[in-house]
C-alpha cells in the first residue's frame, strides 16, 4: 500500500467563541469558529537504498530544532493493530517523544490494515504549522519574519504556543494525509461525507488517546468541518475500548470509526448553517504574552457544578441561551442584507460575558479574571469593535474580538494594544505582559486536501 505519489492536507485551528465548559455537556453547544492558521501535512514515499525496506515512517516538523521523530512499527498479534515504537529513545531523547504524533500513527495505520490488510509500506511525513500558532519573539526567530512558514531557533516544547488548537489541527491532518496515502479512493475520498466522518471519528479516538482525556471534541470537530455550531459525542463511545497491541484492537477501532461498536453511532452534531459572519466584520484573537492559565480550571469548575448543581445549571442555562442568541443574531445580521447596526450583536457579547462573570464568581475561578474584564472594555471602546470574549476555558491566555473589518479598526486597537501592559495573575516573571494582535481570522471550510508539489518547493526553504 502507499504508492500513490505525496499527498498533501490540510486542517485549521479553531476558537470556541462561546460554550466554553458547557460544551463539556450534551445538552448544550459551542458556537466555534475555524481560524485561516493551519497546520500542513505532507507524505510522501522513502526513497529506499538497494532495495532494503525498513518498516519505519519518520516525521519532521522542519521548522524547529531536533523536531524529527522516527518511528518503527510492526502488526501486534491477535488482532491487536499496528504497534509503532520510537526509534532511538534514548535515555536523552526521552524528553523529545510526540504523543500525538505517535498515537496518531498506531490509531490510524491499525484502521489501514484492519480496513485493507497489513501491507504498510515505510513514509516520510513532514509538518508545517502556519505562524499564528506560536509567538515569535525576536529571541526564538530564525531568519526572516517574509517566509511563508517561520523557522525558530528552539525545539517546538520552547516555542510559546498561542492557543489556536495545534495538536487538533495536526492530529486531523495526519489522519487525512495517512488515509488517503494508504488506501484506495474506494475506501477512503477526502471530499465524501462519509470518508470526513469517518476521519472525525478517528481522529477524536487519537487526540482523546494521546491528550490521555475525552474532552469535548470542539477542537478536533472544527479541524475537520471547519465553523459550526457544536454539540458534543456521548462520552462513552471512547471510553471502552482496547489499546493499541492489545488483543482486538484492530477490530474495535474499525468498530469505532465505522460505527458498529456495541450498536453504538456517533452522536455528534455538527450545524454548519448555524453560524455565518456577517458581510464587513471579521474575527480577531488577541495573545496577552504573560498570560499563565491556572492549571485545573477545568476541574474546578466542573467540581463546583457538582457540589452546587442548582446554583451551576441555573447560570449554564441563561449561559446557552446567551450563546445560542450570539449564534442567531450572527446569522440574522448576516443575512439581513445592508443595515449596519449592530447593536444586537454587541448585546449579545455584554450579555454573554456578563454570564461568564457570575460563573467565574461562583465557581471562584478566573475565567474572565479582572484583568480581562479591563482588557475586554478598553478593547470594545475601540470604534470598529462589536464585541469581545474570553474564548474557550477562559483565564489569562487570549482574548477573541468581533470587529468591523476596516483599517482603522485594526489601526485603533493596535494603537490601544501598544501601550497595554497585562496584569497576569502574579505568577508571571515579567511586571506586566504584552498583548499581541494575530493575524488570524475566521475560516469556513475544514479539513481539504492541498497540492503537493506547492509544499515540496516550500521546503526547499528549510
Ligand atoms: N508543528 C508541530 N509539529 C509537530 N507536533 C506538533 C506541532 N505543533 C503541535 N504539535 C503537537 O501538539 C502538542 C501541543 O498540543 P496542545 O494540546 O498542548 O496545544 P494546542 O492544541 O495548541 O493548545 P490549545 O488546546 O490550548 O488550543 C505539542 O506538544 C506536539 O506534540
Ligand atoms: C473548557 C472547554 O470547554 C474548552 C477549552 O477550550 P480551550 O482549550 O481553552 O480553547 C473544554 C472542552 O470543551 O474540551
Amino acid at each position: 500500500m502507499g504508492h500513490n505519489g505525496p499527498v498533501a492536507v490540510s486542517a485549521p485551528g479553531k476558537v470556541l467563541l462561546a460554550g466554553g465548559y458547557l460544551a463539556l455537556d450534551r445538552k448544550y453547544t459551542g458556537l466555534v469558529f475555524g481560524l485561516d492558521a493551519r497546520i500542513h501535512v505532507l507524505i510522501q514515499d522513502i526513497p529506499t537504498s538497494n532495495g532494503i525496506v525498513l518498516n519505519e515512517i519518520t516525521v519532521n516538523s522542519p521548522q524547529f530544532l531536533d523536531a524529527v521523530w522516527e518511528y518503527g512499527y510492526r502488526l501486534a498479534e491477535r488482532d491487536g493493530g499496528i504497534e509503532v515504537t520510537h526509534l532511538r529513545a534514548d535515555a536523552d531523547l526521552n524528553l523529545n517523544r510526540n504523543p500525538f504524533i505517535e498515537t496518531t500513527l498506531s490509531y490510524v495505520l491499525s484502521y489501514i490494515t484492519s480496513l485493507a490488510g497489513p501491507n504498510i509500506t515505510p513514509s516520510a511525513i513532514t509538518v508545517l504549522a502556519d505562524n499564528d500558532y506560536y509567538s515569535t519573539p525576536a529571541d526564538i526567530s530564525n531568519g526572516s519574519s517574509k517566509r511563508r512558514f517561520h523557522k525558530f531557533a528552539v525545539p517546538l516544547s520552547k516555542a510559546p504556543k498561542t492557543g489556536l488548537g495545534s495538536s487538533a489541527a495536526l492530529v486531523t491532518a495526519v489522519t487525512a494525509a495517512l488515509l488517503t496515502y494508504y488506501l484506495p479512493k474506494s475506501k477512503f475520498d477526502l471530499i465524501t461525507n462519509t470518508s470526513k466522518r469517518r476521519l472525525h471519528n478517528l481522529a477524536q479516538a487519537a487526540h482523546c488517546a494521546a491528550q490521555g482525556k475525552v474532552g469535548s471534541g470542539f477542537d478536533v470537530a472544527s479541524a475537520v468541518y471547519g465553523t459550526c455550531l457544536y454539540r458534543r459525542f456521548s462520552p462513552a463511545l471512547l471510553t471502552s475500548h482496547a489499546e493499541p497491541g492489545v488483543p482486538k484492537f484492530a477490530s474495535e477501532i474499525q468498530d469505532i470509526v465505522e460505527e458498529n461498536h456495541h450498536g453504538l453511532r456517533w452522536d455528534t452534531e455538527i450545524h454548519k448553517d448555524a453560524v455565518k459572519i456577517p458581510k464587513g466584520l471579521r474575527l480577531i484573537m488577541c495573545d496577552v504574552s504573560c498570560g499563565s492559565k491556572t492549571p485545573g480550571m477545568v476541574k474546578q469548575v466542573l467540581s463546583w457544578r457538582k457540589e452546587k448543581p442548582e446554583e451551576a445549571n441555573a447560570i449554564w442555562d441563561d449561559l446557552h441561551a446567551a450563546n445560542e442568541a450570539l449564534a442567531a443574531e450572527f446569522k440574522n445580521a448576516a443575512e439581513g442584507g445592508s443595515d449596519k447596526n449592530y447593536t444586537k450583536l454587541s448585546e449579545c457579547f455584554t450579555h454573554i460575558r456578563k454570564l461568564i462573570r457570575l460563573m467565574s464568581e461562583k465557581s471562584d475561578v478566573p475565567i474572565e479574571p479582572p484583568a480581562q474584564t479591563e482588557l475586554l472594555d478598553a478593547c470594545e471602546k475601540v470604534p470598529g469593535v462589536i464585541g469581545g470574549v474570553v474564548p474557550g476555558a477562559g483565564g489569562y491566555d487570549a482574548i477573541s474580538l468581533l470587529i468591523e473589518d476596516k483599517a482603522e479598526t485594526i489601526a485603533g486597537l493596535e494603537k490601544l494594544l501598544s501601550g497595554w501592559r497585562f496584569q497576569g495573575d502574579g505568577q508571571s516573571t515579567e511586571s506586566g505582559g504584552k498583548v499581541s494582535m494575530l493575524g488570524v481570522r475566521e475560516e469556513m471550510e475544514g479539513v481539504k486536501a492541498e497540492d503537493a508539489k506547492t509544499y515540496l518547493q516550500w521546503l526547499r526553504e528549510f
